[in-house]
């Protein structure tokens, strides 16, 4: 039937009982999700409820970004490089989404943020384990992220349980090994604790990937992804850094850390030193 008044008709099979059915609502715990908005400012700021979704819809897309990247670590220490490909491939769709979300935040003035930026205390995004753990699994290890984690005894364990697995690129690195390519031993033995360290003998191992791409299509496929991976979280760390200085400038930040100086530090970070390092040596 052609559309009349500008009005759609309902299907004749449209479900509309629900008293013994499984709803939309009560499928995706609608109620649990959409109770748990609650301003802290007194009296409430209009644009808390901006500031709060935006960190609340991140740490959901950092649930599935940390779930992705821990199933393609198993995946490539089982040697399916295939599913483990398919999951980074979606971990960088995220990352996209993360990164343009950016933007709805910096339509908030620095005058209306300062307006309830007291009520936040000592809270701040410092504090988020997941983005913590999604950190430590692409190589980022760092104890001493740990003890603001003490007062959340299970963030702090799923954390330390991270801490102490081998990263993404240590079992990239392994899964190379276990194909024949020269990985130093070193690497492979390493103290997965720590932060994975520039190995110059691993460049000549991406040169050769590098340079006979066919022969070895999976990996080259692999470097090409971990490096977009890298790109896509130092751009997202930017625009966190650019929203920070928009917003508060120079002062410190609610955590304690001397603000927009600290998160610039992180841009000088990389998770995969020596699939940068190759590009140097590509074609010379
Ligand atoms: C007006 C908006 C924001 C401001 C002014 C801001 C400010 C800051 C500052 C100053 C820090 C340094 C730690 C501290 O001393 O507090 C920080 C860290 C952090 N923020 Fe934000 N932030 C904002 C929005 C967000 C959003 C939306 C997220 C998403 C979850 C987020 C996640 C983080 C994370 C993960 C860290 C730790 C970064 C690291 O360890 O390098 N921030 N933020
Ligand atoms: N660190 C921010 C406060 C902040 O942005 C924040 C506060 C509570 C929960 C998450 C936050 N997001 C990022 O740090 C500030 O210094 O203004």
């Amino acid at each position: 039937m052609a559309i009349e008044k500008n009005t759609r008709q309902l299907d004749e099979g449209i479900v509309q009982d629900f008293s013994s059915r499984m709803s939309y609502a009560s499928y995706l715990q609608l109620p649990v999700l959409l109770s748990a908005q609650q301003p802290v400012s007194q009296p409430v700021h209009h644009d808390e409820l901006l500031f709060i979704i935006q960190h609340q819809t991140t740490e959901l897309w950092l649930k599935l970004v940390l779930h992705e990247l821990r199933s393609a670590a198993g995946w490539l220490r089982s040697d399916d490089l295939g599913a483990a490909l398919k999951a980074i491939a979606r971990v960088k769709h995220i990352q996209k989404t993360l990164t343009e979300q950016w933007s709805v935040l910096a339509t908030l003035t620095p005058t209306e943020y300062a307006q309830f930026r007291g009520f936040l205390g000592s809270s701040s995004g410092f504090q988020s384990s997941q983005y913590r753990a999604v950190e430590f699994i692409l190589g980022n290890k760092n104890s001493k992220m740990l003890p603001v984690f003490d007062s959340d005894p299970e963030a702090r364990a799923m954390l330390e349980e991270i801490l102490h697995a081998p990263s993404l690129y240590d079992e990239f690195l392994a899964y190379l090994h276990r194909r024949g390519f020269a990985v130093p031993a070193a690497l492979l033995e390493r103290d997965v604790t720590q932060a994975h360290q520039f190995e110059p003998a691993l460049v000549p191992v991406f040169k050769h990937i590098y340079e006979h791409a066919k022969e070895n299509w999976g990996a080259y496929e692999a470097c090409e992804e971990l490096v977009d991976l890298e790109d896509n979280f130092q751009l997202w760390r930017f625009r966190h850094l650019r929203t920070v200085q928009r917003t508060i400038g120079m002062k410190r930040g609610t955590g304690g850390s001397t603000g927009a100086a600290f998160l610039k530090k992180a841009l000088e970070l990389t998770f995969f030193p020596e699939l940068f390092a190759v590009r140097t040596e590509i074609g010379t």
